[in-house]
């Protein structure tokens, strides 16, 4: 089953509305840096490589918006767009990497009429699509290598093709698997507050028929405990030039636990997710979201009224409970400053 999370239509760009999956299966259409920045904001699109060519489309959508304008108004146009993507959400470092990347390209045609460059901008942003989905083949396939035959592999948050231009990280790494005949199978945990794992994790691995299991975030410690989980890979929305790892929150806790019982713990992170200019995880804005998200579920609430709520969408696990990165150049055991350097070299 190919997933298109985000697709090129009709000279808009459409985003499956993951606020509503599994129950419903829609696309959003965006015409604006502006749309295109509530849409990540909002969530209807999520995770750190998907938020990126997010970003790279609502640069282009902001260029063909304003080509009609005088060459001063295309350039404050644009300017105000690149700002409101930036603004949308802090913690994944792809959507700054997408916006910087989509930047340099406007600067090296910024001569040419504003026509050419929205055409020139839109040609990027395929590009960035397309490539998001070549990086993640070659990362599966190296992340496959690592899961023996049979493994049970447990995965928190989501870092599918939901998450990606259409193949996954972490997930992705599953699918290379079981393309290679390996017969794996998923421990998917729910992921409070968002359900990005009963709800978006569950929905990938079902509709693809790989052997999927959903457990709640609690129960994580207790699976592990019993010997039912042989490896843990994750996704990641930003890695610090120390190795430390920001992704959903709850993914230190899996980590401590993974480290407690001697079982391998992989973070699948394309070379974008990795931040050279952040020394260690400390520096990594970590986004808090409305609290609204945590009174309960959507329309119905269970906390008491009243009650003080935290909502910090992410967390750091520090690099020396991460056994390996893998990435698109192969995989970084006990990654470290000098190995992250080697990457970018
Ligand atoms: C492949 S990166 C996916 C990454 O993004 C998720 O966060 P969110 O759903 O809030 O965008 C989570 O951290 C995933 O691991």
């Amino acid at each position: 089953m190919k997933v298109e999370t985000l697709r090129w239509s009709h000279n808009q760009l459409e985003m499956i509305d993951q606020r509503i999956l599994p129950a419903a299966f829609e696309y959003v259409s965006y015409d604006s840096a502006s749309s295109v920045a509530e849409g990540i904001r909002s969530m209807v699109v999520r995770g750190a490589p998907a938020i990126g060519v997010a970003a790279a489309y609502g640069v282009a959508l902001e260029a063909l918006r304003l080509q009609s304008e005088s060459m001063a108004d295309f350039n404050i146009g644009m300017d105000a767009g690149f700002s409101t993507l930036a603004a949308s959400r802090p913690t994944a470092v792809n959507l700054f990497w997408a916006l910087a990347r989509m930047r340099g390209v406007w600067e090296s045609v910024a001569e040419q009429s504003s026509a050419t460059v929205a055409q020139r901008l839109l040609a990027e942003a395929h590009e960035v699509l397309a490539e998001d989905i070549r990086i993640n083949k070659a990362m599966g396939a190296y992340g496959a290598a690592l899961l023996p035959d049979g493994a049970r592999v447990l995965t928190h948050c989501n870092a599918g093709a939901l998450a990606t231009a259409g193949w996954g990280t972490a997930l992705g790494v599953f699918r290379s698997a079981v393309e290679a005949g390996k017969n794996i199978s998923v421990i998917a945990d729910e992921t409070r507050p968002f359900l990005q794992g009963a709800r978006l994790t569950a929905w990938e691995m079902v509709q693809e028929n790989i052997p999927v299991t959903l457990i709640t975030d609690n129960m994580a410690g207790y699976m592990m405990a019993q010997g039912e989980v042989d490896a843990v890979v994750v996704g990641t929305d930003r890695v610090a030039a120390n190795g430390d790892v920001a992704n959903k929150i709850g993914t230190y806790m899996v980590a401590v636990l993974a480290r407690r019982h001697d079982i391998p713990f992989y973070v699948a992170c394309p070379l974008s997710t990795i931040d050279m200019s952040i020394a260690s995880g400390a520096s990594i804005p970590i986004e808090e979201r409305s609290e609204d998200e945590v009174k309960g579920f959507r329309e119905t609430h269970w906390a008491a009224e009243g009650v003080t709520i935290r909502n910090p969408a992410f967390d750091v696990t520090p690099a020396e409970l991460v056994t390996g990165l893998i990435t698109e150049r192969g995989v970084i055991l006990c990654p470290d400053a000098p190995k992250l350097r080697e990457l970018f070299r």
